[in-house]
């Protein structure tokens, strides 16, 4: 399977917000992060893979532009999460994860469904919130449930917008880790919108770099989180460096004025 973007220019009616993004083809098994400072476009860029925004250009799934899917197939192939955090209602997250699942899955059995359900809140570690209203979790939590109805679905283009905001350490770790493995086992693409740096070194195998000029960078880690990169992305001085367990890390010196 392979994503890929020409010449594509999103925003909104009253403006453009990027234009001309040209990647090089993403491949199967890829796990992309979507950098760049606030406002810079990342989440209009999801949104408007999602279907969600209009844009102009080309977004292919093998070959097939996207938004030329039908609207069966489209849902089926789409797992978009969104930056907001999931409404707390008064049904338990089992229902809502179960009907995010039916509403798309419609191949599947209820005991396939169940059984993709059970094993999506074992490898996110929320079992214990299976029956717990959203209107009782905190935003955290919330944003694990939204996060389950993504992967409940197995789509092959997840397009996840900053799924660790609301996290702690742990959970940080916890989801990238799930995704990682999510998109490496079933071979699906995934787009994760993110401002941790660091997370998105440690488990992405390629970054987009978004700045106000467009795009700015997409490569390997390696390639692309230089000093030059932050500065002309973030406006900041700052540095990568190897931790003492060998992971690089980014290092934020000073913003410049
Ligand atoms: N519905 C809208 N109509 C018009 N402009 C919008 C709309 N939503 C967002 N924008 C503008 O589009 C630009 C990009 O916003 P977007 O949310 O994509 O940025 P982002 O990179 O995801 O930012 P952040 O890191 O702060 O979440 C911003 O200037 C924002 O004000």
């Amino acid at each position: 399977m392979t994503l890929s973007i020409k010449h594509m220019n999103v925003g909104y009616r009253s403006r453009r917000v990027i234009s001309d993004i040209n990647l090089p083809d993403i491949k199967s098994g890829s796990l992309v992060a979507v950098l760049g400072p606030n406002a810079v476009g990342k989440s209009t860029f999801l949104k408007s893979l999602a279907g969600i925004n209009k844009y102009s250009g080309e977004a292919r799934l093998n070959e097939a532009p996207l938004s030329g899917l039908p609207r069966s197939e489209f849902i089926r192939t789409l797992g978009y999460l969104p930056q907001t955090l999931p409404q707390a209602t008064t049904l338990v997250a089992y229902e809502l994860v179960f009907s995010a699942c039916r509403a798309v899955r419609t191949d599947l059995s209820q005991a396939e469904i169940e059984h993709s359900i059970d094993n999506v809140f074992r490898r996110l570690g929320i079992e214990s919130l299976a029956l717990r209203r959203l209107a009782e979790m905190s935003g955290g939590q919330r944003q694990m449930v939204g996060l389950a109805q993504v992967l409940v679905r197995q789509p092959k283009l997840l397009l996840l917008d900053e799924p660790t905001s609301a996290l702690d350490l742990h959970w940080q770790l916890n989801v990238l880790e799930t995704i990682r493995e999510e998109v490496t086992s079933t071979g699906a693409i995934g787009l994760v919108a993110s401002h941790d740096l660091n997370l998105a070194l440690r488990f992405c195998d390629q970054l987009l770099i978004l700045s106000q000029q467009g795009v700015l960078a997409m490569g390997s880690p390696d390639e692309v989180l230089t000093s030059d990169n932050l500065r002309l992305a973030y406006g900041i001085e700052g540095r990568v460096e190897q931790c003492s367990q060998g992971y690089p890390i980014v290092l934020a010196d000073r913003a410049i004025a």
